[in-house]
């Protein structure tokens, strides 16, 4: 007797990551098989769906064997795999939509054939001059050569971000992800990973000009062109960039003039099958007073998270700078240093290289005991290093507003609380008196920072909103 089995997409699929999980790295799977739903299931075609282009690209280049052998088993030797691909489409009014690929479809899919609209040129970005010899000038790249690759270690906390750039790096402006946008917290690596795309670019495309630029830097540029009249030339000369490395992107935010000249700036290069590369402490979604026309952008590429270092990459990071500094250290006294400085990895090289410090100066060998003394120090250190500067630049990045704003004497009620939250903070987090902290924050006196503190503690009990802001801001001084 026939036995009949009803196989949906979703237990085919389900078998299929079965055979998938066993066989490939846990990170792997939930980074790159997690994300996939199973939608169809026709004859023997299995349709998934994949939230983007790159993720399709991404399978086919890596996974496309395991897929098979997967599918096959579950399916038969004629199975057959096509991908979805959602498209976010967040320009316009659009929904997002899916477009279909088969497997193994290598041919480059076109940025006008997945109907992302494109902006027109404006006929006012072109140069109005003509530079001669321009092509000819130089671009000093501005790129740090110490950050390479080589000493980029990879973890699971970097992979992906660490592989895209690599592959950024061999083919700048020929893959998909353009822009490529590394993100995550401070001190995890975003900045060395961006000047080691650019410097391997350098190695393997000599002939391209590559800029490495903070945000900061070209927002200063930009100010001075405007005042200058020089509005045209900066522009010009950016859009002679081959591959463009914005560091610190949330950096725009709220400066509506700068996203706008970076956003024609980004078109043309894009356009124009450049690279661009960008870094910000947050993903796009969390990014805020940016236009949405310039996120949306941002999302066209590849968006990769760098996350906290895991303690195997931790313990390679300390061997590897103990080699760079040929010095030898007992493996328990590595383990214990990356097993307790886990917050970022400027801290971490901070402790290690304080411990070769302490040992060398005093001539004092390298003991457990002499690593808890350091660490413990360095770790407190770090604590106690919260000063009334650094709370109010805290706040003040937090909402956005520079530090003279959240001083001046404006009754603005959002710019008051502001105010009155870094007092609170200050009084929370220092030993500084009353009077000390009103004279330094905003020139006030002591009385006005004893009924900032008072307001605080109320608003905390009775508005919601204020309270997530407290403890938003509460996290970064408690790390
Ligand atoms: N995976 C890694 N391997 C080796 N060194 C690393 C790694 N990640 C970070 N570092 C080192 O940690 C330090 C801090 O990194 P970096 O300045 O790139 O951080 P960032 O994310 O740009 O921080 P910020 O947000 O403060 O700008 C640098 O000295 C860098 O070389």
């Amino acid at each position: 007797m026939h036995e009949y089995t009803t196989k949906t997409a979703e237990s085919v699929w389900n078998n299929c990551l079965k055979f998938i999980q066993d066989n490939i790295q846990e990170q792997a799977f939930k980074t790159w098989f997690l994300p996939i739903k199973a939608i169809e299931l026709t004859d023997n075609a299995l349709y998934i769906q994949v939230p983007s282009k790159f993720f399709y690209e991404w399978l086919e280049e890596h996974y496309v064997s395991i897929l098979k052998v997967a599918l096959t088993k579950a399916l038969g030797a004629e199975a057959k795999l096509l991908y979805k691909i959602r498209m976010e489409n967040t320009t316009g009014n659009k929904q997002p939509y899916t477009e279909q690929l088969p497997s193994a479809n290598r041919s480059p899919v076109k940025t006008q054939e997945l109907d992302i609209p494109i902006q027109n040129k404006d006929p006012e970005l072109k140069n109005p001059f003509v530079i001669p010899g321009i092509r000819n000038v130089k671009i000093e790249s501005q790129l740090n050569s110490n950050y390479s690759f080589d000493n980029f270690l990879e973890g699971d906390s970097n992979r992906l971000a660490r592989s895209a750039g690599l592959a950024v790096a061999n083919k700048p402006g020929g893959t998909s992800f353009n822009p490529l946008l590394i993100f995550g917290g401070v001190g995890l690596g975003k900045t060395h990973l961006a000047h080691a795309i650019g410097v391997e670019i350098k190695e393997l495309h000599p002939e391209k000009t590559i800029l490495y630029i903070s945000a900061e830097v070209f927002t200063q540029q930009y100010v001075d062109s405007v005042r200058k009249k020089t509005r045209h030339d900066f522009i010009y000369f950016y859009q002679l960039i081959d591959v463009l490395i914005v560091d610190d992107i949330q950096f725009l935010s709220g400066k509506s003039g700068t996203q706008d000249v970076f956003f024609h700036i980004f078109n043309y290069l894009h356009q124009n099958g450049k690279q661009v590369i960008l870094t910000s402490d947050k993903a796009p979604v969390d990014m805020q007073d940016i236009e949405q026309r310039l996120l949306s952008r941002f999302k066209w590429g590849l968006s990769a998270e760098i996350q906290h270092p895991d303690f195997d990459t931790r313990v390679k990071i300390v061997k590897s700078i103990l080699f760079r500094d040929g010095v030898e250290m007992p493996e328990e006294i590595i383990e214990y240093v990356a097993k307790n400085v886990k917050s970022n990895v400027r801290e971490l090289e901070g402790a290690i290289i304080s411990l070769i410090a302490q040992s060398s100066f005093n001539k004092r060998e390298v003991t457990l005991d002499l690593a808890k003394h350091v660490v413990e120090k360095f770790v407190k250190n770090v604590k106690r290093e919260i000063s009334i500067d650094y709370i109010q630049k805290v706040v003040s990045d937090y909402f956005q507003m520079d530090i003279e704003t959240l001083c001046s004497k404006t009754r603005k009620r959002h710019i008051v609380q502001a105010r009155q939250l870094a007092m609170f903070f200050a009084k929370k987090y220092t030993k500084s008196s009353l009077a000390s902290i009103g004279s330094q924050i905003g020139d006030r006196d002591h009385a006005t920072v004893l009924h900032a503190c008072k307001t605080i503690d109320n608003l905390l009990e009775t508005d919601k909103q204020f309270k997530k802001y407290y403890e938003d801001i509460n996290k970064k001084f408690s790390l």
